[in-house]
């Protein structure tokens, strides 16, 4: 993957008339990297990438592509000029022409002659796994074939970006998964740089290398997705990202914290005086059974998934957790359960309150 920056935003702010949509934006992606944008419905993904592609201006702020500036407050490069590639979540191919033709349209206008145009979309049919459906028209294909074509059209006139909204939000979860893998492949065989939006936090884990995490107008982090699980930078990401419970602890040194559930040692410091009021995120998987030396608990609900159940559990201060088990072990609702915390990542956020 080559390290050097191809898109850069500095301090980037989306407004629609004097409303403020997305501000403060900085983030930079390398060539090659494949990024999400992520977060709850209305917090502007969808308005940032169509600041990218040209489609809505910067009112602060600047993009840079590449050398680049395509965006700022007085200048607005044209989306046909910036060699940025869009797929959208409804395909947007047209009917009425071919799976190869539609693959052709958008080098209809390039400098290439029409052998060349050919040699480029078989390029793209072989690359998309597409060969044998060139004939078809969009009616004749499922929608993760039509993702495809959409794929490959974008790809065609060699952009330097590709942006993918929602692209597989009408296809099924299996399907979803698949095709994720399937682009990400795709878009990595070519070494082309992505920026994708979705609602979908394991499809984003799965195809990105870095996760924007957007809320409340601002970018709250901009990550790999195992920083985003393990180093959340504030209580909103902790939160939305992944299933966590918090408890109250008081620092005993810089890395290691008192609870009720024990002595919780991590592997990074915090700054904070020992005695700090403090709230550990626990993740589902910081737990283990610990039936002989553990802290009771007792099970108020579970969720089978497979491999693992997901226990809803109760300590005897009232205080609610979340932990997932190996789904060999079955325990029943209102049974207690020793527990013992073992997590490497000690997350930590500083209380307002002091405590008792
Ligand atoms: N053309 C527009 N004119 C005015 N406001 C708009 C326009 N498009 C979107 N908005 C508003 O901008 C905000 C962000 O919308 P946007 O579609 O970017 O969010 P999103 O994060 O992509 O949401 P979702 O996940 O639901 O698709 C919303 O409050 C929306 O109502």
């Amino acid at each position: 993957m080559g390290n050097e920056a191809l898109l850069q935003l500095e301090g980037v702010e989306c407004r629609y008339a004097d409303q403020v949509i997305t501000t403060e934006i900085h983030f930079v992606l390398r060539e090659g990297e494949i990024a999400c944008l992520l977060g709850p419905s209305g917090c502007g993904k969808t308005t940032l990438l169509r600041t990218l592609a040209g489609f809505a201006p910067v009112s602060q702020g600047r993009i840079q592509l590449g050398k680049s500036v395509i965006a700022a407050p007085d200048y607005q490069c044209p989306p046909e000029k910036r060699r940025i590639g869009m797929v959208f979540q409804d395909y947007a191919l047209f009917p009425h022409l071919d799976v190869r033709t539609n693959i052709a349209f958008g080098l209809q206008k390039s400098t290439l002659n029409q052998v060349q145009i050919q040699a480029r979309v078989d390029e793209l049919l072989a690359v998309t796994g597409l060969q044998a459906l060139a004939q078809r028209y969009p009616h004749e294909l499922s929608g993760g074939q039509q993702q495809r074509v959409a794929l490959a059209r974008a790809l065609a006139p060699q952009p330097q970006l590709i942006l993918l909204d929602e692209p597989f939000s009408n296809l099924d979860v299996e399907l979803r998964r698949h095709l994720g893998q399937e682009v990400r492949s795709i878009l990595k065989q070519l070494n082309m740089s992505a920026i994708l939006v979705t609602h979908d936090q394991q499809e984003a884990f799965a195809m990105a290398d870095q996760v924007g995490v957007l809320y409340q107008q601002k970018l709250q982090q901009w990550d790999t997705p195992f920083n985003l699980y393990h180093e959340p930078a504030n209580r909103f990401v902790a939160t939305f990202i992944g299933q966590g419970s918090f408890i109250a602890g008081t620092l005993l040194s810089h890395e290691s914290v008192e609870t009720e559930l024990g002595v919780i040692v991590g592997n990074r410091a915090y700054p904070w005086q020992a005695g700090t009021c403090v709230d550990v995120l626990l993740r589902p998987d910081d737990f283990v059974l610990a039936p002989e030396n553990g802290v009771p608990a007792v099970i108020k609900y579970k969720q089978f998934a497979g491999s693992s159940t997901l226990y809803g559990l109760r300590l005897a201060s009232g205080t609610c957790l979340e932990a997932l088990f190996n789904s060999h072990a079955e325990y029943e609702c209102g049974q207690s359960i020793g527990i013992q915390v073992r997590a490497e990542h000690l997350i930590l956020f500083a209380q307002e309150a002091k405590c008792e």
